[in-house]
């Protein structure tokens, strides 16, 4: 089995629905199993900023799936969601970022591991390093090191609901 975290963000339409419909749907897949689900951030939108603020959460899965497999998941379930490419960085009903699959560094041409922004987001940083407590590995350690030194006010990272939503995971009430 493999350890992935994943990034999902949304700033279209309900977007907290859009979040509960992505776990869901990460949930029916064959071989896979969501052991953690973070808080929900509300973040100012970084890159191109002239657009409405999202919501951001970070997800622990296991799974059979290789990482080439998973990013195919992940695109699936943004494009079950209904998501159409406009442009770079700009608005979408929902993004699923893979940013870590176990300890590996992968390079091909559809899929960087480390996610290439990850450490420089806090909006990827806060909920990841909600669910990684005790951090294993460098990546996780490197997360946390870069956190530290980030105003979270500055950065427009606020806390917009608690984690232990039953709702948000539906199989672990
Ligand atoms: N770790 C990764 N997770 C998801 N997609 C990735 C990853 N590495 C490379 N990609 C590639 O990035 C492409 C563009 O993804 P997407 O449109 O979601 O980018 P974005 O979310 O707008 O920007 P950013 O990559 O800065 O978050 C995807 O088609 C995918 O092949
Ligand atoms: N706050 C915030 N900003 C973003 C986000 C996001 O999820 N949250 N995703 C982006 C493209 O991946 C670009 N900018």
């Amino acid at each position: 089995m493999n350890d992935v975290y994943i990034s999902i963000g949304t700033n279209i339409g309900e977007r907290y629905a859009n979040l509960q419909r992505a776990i869901e749907l990460l949930m029916e897949k064959e071989g896979l199993e969501v052991i953690g689900v973070s808080s929900i951030y509300e973040t100012a939108a970084v890159g191109f900023t002239d657009q409405a603020d999202f919501l951001n959460i970070a997800v622990h899965v296991r799974t059979s799936s290789s990482s080439c497999e998973m990013l195919k998941i992940c695109q699936s379930v943004e494009n079950e969601l209904g998501r159409v490419r406009e442009f770079r960085w700009g608005p979408r009903i929902i993004d699923l970022d893979i940013l870590l699959y176990n300890h590996e560094n992968i390079e091909t041409e559809s899929l960087l591991v480390p996610h290439p922004r990850m450490y420089e987001r806090a909006f990827v940083l806060v909920p990841l390093i909600e669910i990684t407590p005790t951090p294993s590995g460098e990546q996780l350690q490197r997360a946390h090191a870069t956190l530290q030194q980030m105003n979270l006010q500055e950065e427009g990272v606020t806390l917009w609901k608690q984690s232990a939503d039953t709702r948000l995971m539906p199989s672990m009430k």
